[in-house]
């Protein structure tokens, strides 16, 4: 059975006037490698950690700004929301089509919460806790491209043409702010629509990035920002001692207009100096070493990479599912073709070798899970192969092959075919990923023997379910992690220097 929603009477739960508090006894383990008599024994040993929390339940006015808003994920987020907010309908082939936010966890998921007369009985995912509604979001964001909203939506072809009709009188009048444009990092074939760029050095683009969002926070009375990039996937950056490495080393290059700084960084640094949270919803490696300890120095989350959407969401649950059953996959060949915008940027090898990382990646960890299946450094071939073929447009194929070992030698081949609009996979995603940030920034913990409430930390792994390439905090940090973390647990946050002289 399924219920609207449900309040919780618990000796653990409190409601107070502004906040939910609550206690949660984490029960895990710890293992412990015993020299007993010369001989070593793992033994593992129950471990219960309590956990006490505190939800802010204020639900903010947020705003979301899109970097890359003219875009098919962007438009097509923005026109979703609205249809939504308005409660459109329209017309298709098929039926009148109701506004609805499938493929969104927090929306259209729901989780058990009990059982009644024997019934198990669930709840709206987004019934846990207060959530902002995504219908009340504001957008806006930059593009390097001027095309109003409306236009991007009918240059996308995402949307039905009678939905579009619905559409235009809402979003001709949103029109992206200058981006912040370098050639080098992304396709040369998306230089033709670059016609709206934010001019200057990289320390004034970041300035006016600043400026950008101080001045849309202020004009739409928003309570808080998220920004997010659903820009064009750009080529690595190179990562090197002096350049980037440290918050010192990045902001000194910044100073010194240092062409191997990405736009995606330096949004990213305007975003974390102006405690706005980052999430990167692309593949490239926008939060270099330096970028990472500016944002746990300053507290401010960062989250990411790479939307996964539709062919990786499938490979990471399959093969998963595969590893799980004791099933050994020993080639894995991902191939689709699209013809968005998105697919012609990828066509470019540096700007594809970005997407190639994450889509192979992903099954990393499940491979090294199994030590019965998989011999030490051994893992099964993983191709990638990306084809741009304009005339698909958004509706992008793909086509996968798993050929997996199984019992006294068989062999198991699975063939999955998957047709979809990509953006209408991915902005129901992009919805998730704001709406987690902005509620994990008003949640407050502190585990047992610890001083003070503090934030979880600004390397926000609690996003990982919804990107390709999790980004998630190393002990490599240990140094300013320990100082921020230190700080955190005591309430306060280290105020960064205040990097951006005049
Ligand atoms: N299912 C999906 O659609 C999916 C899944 C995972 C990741 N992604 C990633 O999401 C991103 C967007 O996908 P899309 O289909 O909307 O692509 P798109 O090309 O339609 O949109 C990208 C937009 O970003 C703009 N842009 C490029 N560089 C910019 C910059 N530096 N500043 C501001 N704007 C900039 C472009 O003008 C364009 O309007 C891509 O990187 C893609 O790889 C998409
Ligand atoms: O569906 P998915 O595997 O998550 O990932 C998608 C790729 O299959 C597609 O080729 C690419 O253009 C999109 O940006 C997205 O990354």
């Amino acid at each position: 059975m399924f219920i609207e929603n449900f309040k919780v009477e618990s000796p653990n739960v409190k409601y107070t006037e502004n906040e939910i508090q609550s206690v949660y006894n984490y029960e895990t383990t710890e293992l412990v490698h015993e020299n007993k008599n010369g001989t070593y024994q793992w033994v593992v040993k129950p471990k219960t950690v309590k956990y006490e929390f505190k939800t802010d339940t204020h639900v903010p006015k947020l705003g979301v700004m899109l970097v890359g808003w003219g875009g098919n994920n962007g438009s097509t987020l923005t026109g979703g929301v609205i249809a939504n907010k308005e409660g459109i309908s329209w017309a298709t082939k098929d039926k009148v089509q109701q506004a609805n936010y499938f493929g969104s966890l927090t929306q259209a998921s729901t989780i058990r919460i009990g059982s009644y007369n024997g019934e198990e009985i669930y709840a709206p995912f987004k019934s846990l806790l207060p959530m902002v509604n995504p219908n009340d979001i504001v957008f806006g964001g930059w593009d390097i491209s001027d095309m109003n909203l409306a236009d991007a939506m009918a240059r996308a072809k995402v949307f039905d043409m009678d939905l579009q009709k619905q559409l235009r009188p809402y979003m001709e009048s949103m029109v992206p702010l200058p981006g912040i444009y370098d050639p080098d990092f992304i396709a040369a074939n998306q230089g033709e629509r670059a016609n709206n760029v934010i001019k200057g050095t990289k320390k004034e683009q970041v300035q006016q990035v600043i400026k950008d969002i101080k001045e849309f926070k202020e004009k739409n009375k928003v309570d808080k920002v998220v920004v997010l990039w659903t820009a064009n996937t750009e080529r690595y950056s190179n990562v090197i001692v002096g350049l980037n490495d440290t918050v010192e080393s990045l902001m000194a290059s910044l100073e010194k207009n240092e062409s191997e700084i990405s736009p995606s960084t330096l949004y990213a640094i305007a975003c974390v100096l102006e405690n706005v949270p980052f999430i990167n919803g692309s593949p490239q490696n926008t939060f270099v070493p330096g970028l990472i300890d500016l944002a746990i120095q300053r507290n401010c989350l960062i989250g990411g990479d790479d939307f996964k959407s539709g062919q990786t969401k499938m490979k990471s649950v399959l093969v998963d599912f595969l590893v799980g059953a004791g099933i050994k996959p020993t080639s894995i060949v991902s191939y689709n073709h699209l013809g968005n915008n998105d697919g012609m940027n990828l066509s470019a090898p540096q700007t594809f070798r970005s997407k190639e990382i994450s889509k192979s990646n992903v099954v990393d960890d499940m491979v090294s899970s199994n030590g019965i299946l998989y011999e030490p450094g051994e893992h099964p071939d993983h191709v990638v192969v990306i084809k741009y073929v304009p005339y698909v447009g958004d509706s992008k194929r793909a086509m996968d092959e798993y050929t997996s070992e199984i019992f006294m030698g068989g062999k198991n081949t699975i063939v999955l075919h998957n047709t979809c609009e990509d953006s209408l996979l991915a902005a129901p995603i992009i919805l998730d990923l704001v709406l987690l940030a902005e509620l994990s920034t008003r949640i407050q913990f502190k585990a047992d023997g610890e001083g003070k409430f503090h934030s979880f930390h600004p390397v926000a792994t609690i996003l990982s379910y919804l990107t390709k390439a999790p980004l998630v905090s190393s002990t490599r940090h240990t140094g300013g992690e320990r100082t921020v973390q230190a700080a955190c647990n005591a309430g306060e946050h280290t105020k960064g220097q205040h990097w951006l002289g005049s």
